[in-house]
């Protein structure tokens, strides 16, 4: 009290300026204080968030807001690789705000695709997805939800089931017959075959039959222009959804995709297909009310006979053309892989000449060498299985395979995921590992010789079709596909490098997709 009262006798003799210096003191107190407050604060909200979070893979740095952005351009599979040998079989990065996993062993892969396939079922979309699929109504992008199951049903127990694709062999055999004959008139007339082209067509002809019931590859004027849009239409589409959008990414910056005019591109695209579609659509529905009993029935019919998709109600035009849509992502599926497989197999064979007498050895021993190769053999060509293994061991057609996002937060390996993580299986390393493959590099197709291991998934160092729930429903026909062409090409002819070019001369990469460089190759 006494004090106090001393305290308010000097406080009247202090000055202005002391008075301030006072006054800035306990200020400065205040923001300390405030400063020490707010930091303890941020401290156990991070902390906290760590604990909500969990723990998290390794991975390289990530920087605010962007992630690992501005390295997405060194993500190929060769790269990731090489960054998995630093940071371990699961790496963890974030693109933009959305987690992104990259998995590069075959034992982390089954904890994935087998111990939680149903968790990791679903697929992450995109602006362009959303709008080329009317909502992911296709079976790609599609959630691991009703119509997807409904899709994939029709996939697994009618399109692609053993009995479906003897009903579709006299086409098959028709377009390889056709691909054969067209390759000898080129050598006839001394031009060069360019494979790559022919294999193209050969793919995409079988697989529009067997789902669209058309052929789009013909000889006449008419069919070759029809093909030459469908082309045009489906590499466009191709292009305009691949192009990363940053707004996918990073959400709050969605206005950049519609400001850069990129989503006026995107529906430009749609209604093209839209308008062939509706053209095609016509002339399905007529034909689907004549009986099909004279030709195999294919996607589209089964499709038709439902009459109702999962509960929709009947089928309308705008859910046939989804329908329709959904044949359009098997085929963008279903042809480059199926060709450029077929390409590479030739392109090692012609590299590796023992390999290719072995094979040709072979087919003269179980085929001989007066009549053709047909389907009914294949059982019987170990060594020809044994090529077809090697080539998509070492060049997995889709070598990050198609990504795969959790819908449940999740506990794999000791790592914590959110829900929502991106899933990315690099099968380029996990088909290239030195713990399953020794000298994982060299070509060599007799290692399958004496060896159960197969791509059906259920060996994880070989998945080139994937595992699990979303594993490839085309693989019965891909592989099909992929065994006979090869095995009549081999049959039929002869082949050597162009004079003068190096053993390696084929196997350079195109960005992103496993193609040859030169596209041409000269058969004698
Ligand atoms: C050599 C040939 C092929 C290879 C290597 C291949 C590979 C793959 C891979 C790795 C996936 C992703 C699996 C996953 O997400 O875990 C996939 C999915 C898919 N493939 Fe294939 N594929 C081939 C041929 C085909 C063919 C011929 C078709 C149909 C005509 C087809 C239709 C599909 C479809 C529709 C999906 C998506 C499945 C879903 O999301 O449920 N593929 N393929």
């Amino acid at each position: 009290m006494a004090i106090a009262a001393q305290d308010s006798a000097n406080a009247t003799q202090l000055t202005a300026v002391q008075m301030m210096e006072i006054g800035g003191m306990r200020a400065e107190w205040h923001v300390v204080l405030s400063a020490c407050v707010t930091i303890a604060t941020m401290v156990l909200t991070i902390m906290k968030l760590r604990k909500k979070i969990g723990k998290l893979p390794p991975g390289p740095r990530a920087l605010p807001l962007i992630g690992n952005i501005h390295q997405i351009g060194d993500f190929s599979r060769r790269n990731l690789m090489q960054m998995a040998e630093k940071y371990g079989p699961i790496m963890y990065m974030r693109i933009g705000s959305k987690p992104l996993l990259v998995v590069s062993t075959a034992e982390a892969a089954h904890e994935f695709l087998k111990t939680q396939d149903k968790e990791w079922a679903d697929r992450p979309t995109t602006t362009a997805d959303k709008i080329f699929t009317n909502d992911h109504r296709n079976i790609v992008c599609a959630p691991y939800a009703a119509h997807w199951r409904h899709l994939r049903k029709i996939c697994t127990m009618d399109l692609f089931t053993p009995k479906r694709l003897m009903s579709f062999r006299t086409p098959r055999t028709e377009e390889i017959n056709q691909m054969m004959t067209s390759i000898h008139e080129d050598v006839a007339a001394g031009k060069e075959v360019k494979l790559h082209v022919k294999l193209g067509h050969l793919t995409t002809n079988n697989i529009t039959r067997m789902l669209l019931g058309k052929r789009f590859f013909t000889v006449d004027e008419k069919g070759q222009m029809e093909a030459h849009r469908f082309k045009e239409l489906v590499f466009e589409l191709f292009r305009a959804s691949s192009t990363p959008m940053i707004g996918d990414f990073i959400p709050w910056l969605k206005w950049v995709s519609i400001a850069s005019g990129y989503v006026k591109y995107l529906k430009r695209v749609k209604a093209d297909l839209d308008a062939f579609l509706q053209e095609f659509l016509e002339i399905k529905k007529a034909a689907s009310d004549q009986a099909t009993a004279e030709r195999a029935k294919d996607f589209v019919d089964l499709l038709l006979e439902q009459k109702t998709v999962s509960g929709d109600g009947p089928l309308e035009d705008a859910t046939i053309r989804s329908v329709i849509q959904a044949s359009y992502d098997m085929l963008l599926a279903g042809t480059d892989t199926v060709s450029n497989a077929m390409e590479w197999t030739i392109a090692e064979l012609m590299r590796h000449p023992e390999c290719m007498r072995k094979l040709q050895q072979e087919l003269d021993t179980v085929v001989g060498k007066s009549r053709i190769v047909s389907e009914t053999d294949l059982p019987n060509l170990p060594y020809l299985q044994a090529v077809v293994k090697e080539v998509m061991r070492f060049y997995p057609p889709a070598p990050l395979s198609l990504p795969h996002q959790s819908i449940v937060p999740t506990t794999v390996c000791g790592y914590d995921l959110p829900a929502g993580t991106q899933l990315c299986i690099n099968l380029y390393a996990i088909q290239r590992d030195p713990k399953y493959w020794p000298n994982p590099v060299q070509f060599n197709p007799d290692r399958f010789l004496n060896c159960d291991v197969d791509v059906g998934g259920t060996h994880f160092q070989l998945i080139p079709f994937g595992a699990g729930r979303r594993q490839c429903p085309g693989m019965p026909l891909g592989n099909l596909l992929l065994q006979i062409s090869v095995a009549r090409l081999v049959q039929a002819f002869e082949y050597s490098l162009p004079r003068g070019t190096k053993r390696n001369y084929f196997m350079n990469y195109y960005s992103g997709a496993n193609k040859l460089t030169s596209g041409i190759m000269y058969l004698i």
